[in-house]
């Protein structure tokens, strides 16, 4: 069974003009599920809408999805918010730089508290500084003291992940999570997302317009073009198979000769 469901989503602005159309996916347990496509195609508002966050103005208007088997879209109306958190571009920016990193941390784990209506033993600032472990940070205590501007893009991101894993959600939804970052951060970060899937069993779904990050982490994919999804079919045959004009196009843009080869000799990590 599948652990996200969306059936036939529709998105529109109030004043009428389509975003996306008909969108049809699913994400299993454990389950990396990219979307993929050029920019304006529809990709951060699909992710938006799964978490009721579509900016003003802009609104579901068809379709409906399941969490662990629990309706939370039935159209317009969001009956529930669903089990899942986001990762979004730039950490920095969404995380609040007025406040040190362990102040954020520990507002959100009393927040997470209070609404489990759970008194957890331990101290929360201790409880702050091993989620920044679990994330691969080194020396908690140190991060835990600084403000958001301080530490990298990268540092900032591991910080943004331990708060998304916080919530203990069924499904994590990333929005280009490291696009801007240089080359051997993104490959730590996208590992940090590997080993999340694989110690919690969350499913992700992973936007990116990247064929190259999209070919390292994900087990299927939605290839987006216009607010439609194109074609939806397991990462192989996207590099190997591709099905539809478009994904082929895509293919040949990204220059990524390289990429097919690992993905055909299996160097690629899943
Ligand atoms: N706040 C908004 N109000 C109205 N339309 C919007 C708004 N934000 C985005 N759009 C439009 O929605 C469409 C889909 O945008 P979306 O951001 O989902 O694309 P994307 O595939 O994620 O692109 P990118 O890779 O550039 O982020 C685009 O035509 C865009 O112009």
């Amino acid at each position: 069974m599948s652990l996200l469901s969306v059936r036939g989503l529709g998105i529109r602005t109030r004043t009428g003009t389509s975003l996306v159309r008909d969108l049809s996916l699913d994400v299993g347990e454990g389950e990396v599920v990219g979307i993929v496509g050029e920019s304006g195609s529809g990709k951060t508002m699909t992710a938006l809408s799964l978490l009721g966050l579509l900016p003003e103005g802009v609104q579901v208007c068809a379709g409906e999805a399941e969490l662990a088997g629990r309706r939370f879209l039935d159209g317009p109306r969001l009956l529930a918010r669903p089990n899942a958190t986001m990762i979004f571009q730039n950490p920095t920016a969404a995380l609040n730089p007025t406040m040190r990193i362990g102040a954020q941390l520990v507002r959100l784990l009393r927040f997470l508290d209070r609404q489990d209506g759970v008194r957890r033993g331990g101290d929360v600032r201790e409880r702050a500084a091993a989620l920044l472990s679990s994330v691969g940070i080194d020396d908690p205590a140190a991060v835990l003291g600084r403000y958001p501007h301080q530490l990298s893009g990268g540092m900032n991101q591991r910080v943004m992940i331990a708060m998304a894993i916080a919530a203990r959600p069924a499904l994590l939804v990333a929005d280009e999570p490291t696009t801007g970052l240089d080359v051997t951060v993104q490959a730590q970060i996208l590992g940090l997302i590997r080993a999340t899937v694989a110690e919690h069993g969350v499913g992700v779904l992973f936007v990116s317009h990247d064929m190259g990050v999209i070919a390292q982490l994900c087990q299927r994919v939605a290839v987006m073009y216009d607010g439609e999804v194109r074609e939806f079919a397991p990462v192989d045959d996207i590099f190997h198979r591709p099905g539809d004009a478009y994904t082929r196009e895509l293919l040949a843009s990204a220059h990524d000769e390289p990429l097919a080869e690992e993905v055909a000799d299996g160097t690629r990590a899943r």
